[in-house]
């Protein structure tokens, strides 16, 4: 596992008594993430800053409720929020097969059984009971990704989507697609300024 980057030291008070379904999660990654092609090559370096910390950072926006992560991927944010709240119930939606079976197969190996792994489109899935919340980092532009899982959401459930330096940018873009499912408390907000080696923007949302 050569060129994985150390562990930062704010990983532990991050992930508190998780820390080590943390370390575990992104060992396995670091193992298998570039041959399961789940994570670039350029990642090792930055894996726990650029990825699994930053992931961690949404979880105190979390309710304790059924939380939707789309396009999870090798797990980012969706494993990574699962490890840091036990309390909370994950469904991870991903259509592409192999990241599928990692999905599944990382969530049983740590033994996270608040993780549900639905192979579908975001646009397609057909969930048993509508979600609390709906992450997704990393998927698409605001404007195609809220007509996509706004349908998802319960009245009063939320969108918060892991997002780059060019949000506000996406926001404006996306003016017609807010408008349209007529979302409230539409905000951008910087989370771990001072706390974290990479800080992340959150797109945040309600469906009325
Ligand atoms: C660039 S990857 C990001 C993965 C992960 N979220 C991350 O941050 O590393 C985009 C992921 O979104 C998935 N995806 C693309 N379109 C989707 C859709 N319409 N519904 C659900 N997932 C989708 C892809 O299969 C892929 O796994």
């Amino acid at each position: 596992m050569s060129g994985l980057e150390a562990e930062p030291a704010v990983a532990a008070q991050l992930f508190g008594e998780r820390i080590e379904l943390a370390r575990r999660f992104t060992a396995d990654l670091a193992r298998e993430g570039e041959t399961r092609g789940l994570i670039g090559p350029l990642e090792l370096p930055r894996l726990w800053s650029r990825h699994v910390l930053n992931s961690a950072l949404v979880a105190p926006l979390l309710r304790a409720g059924r939380v939707g992560d789309v396009g999870s991927g090798a797990g980012l944010p969706g494993l990574v929020l699962a490890i840091a709240r036990p309390d909370a119930r994950f469904v991870l939606i991903e259509p592409m097969e192999r990241r599928v079976d990692w999905l599944v197969e990382e969530a049983e190996a740590l033994g996270l059984d608040n993780v549900e792994v639905v192979r579908a489109r975001a646009e397609e899935a057909r969930l048993a009971e509508p979600l609390d919340q709906v992450t997704a980092r990393a998927v698409s532009a605001l404007s195609k990704l809220i007509p996509l899982t706004v349908p998802l959401l319960r009245s009063g459930g939320e969108l918060v989507f892991m997002k780059g330096a060019r949000v506000d940018d996406e926001v404006i873009a996306a003016e017609k697609q807010i408008r349209k499912a007529r979302l409230t408390d539409v905000r951008v907000e910087l989370l771990g300024e001072g706390v974290v080696p990479e800080p992340t923007r959150v797109f945040r949302a309600t469906r009325p």
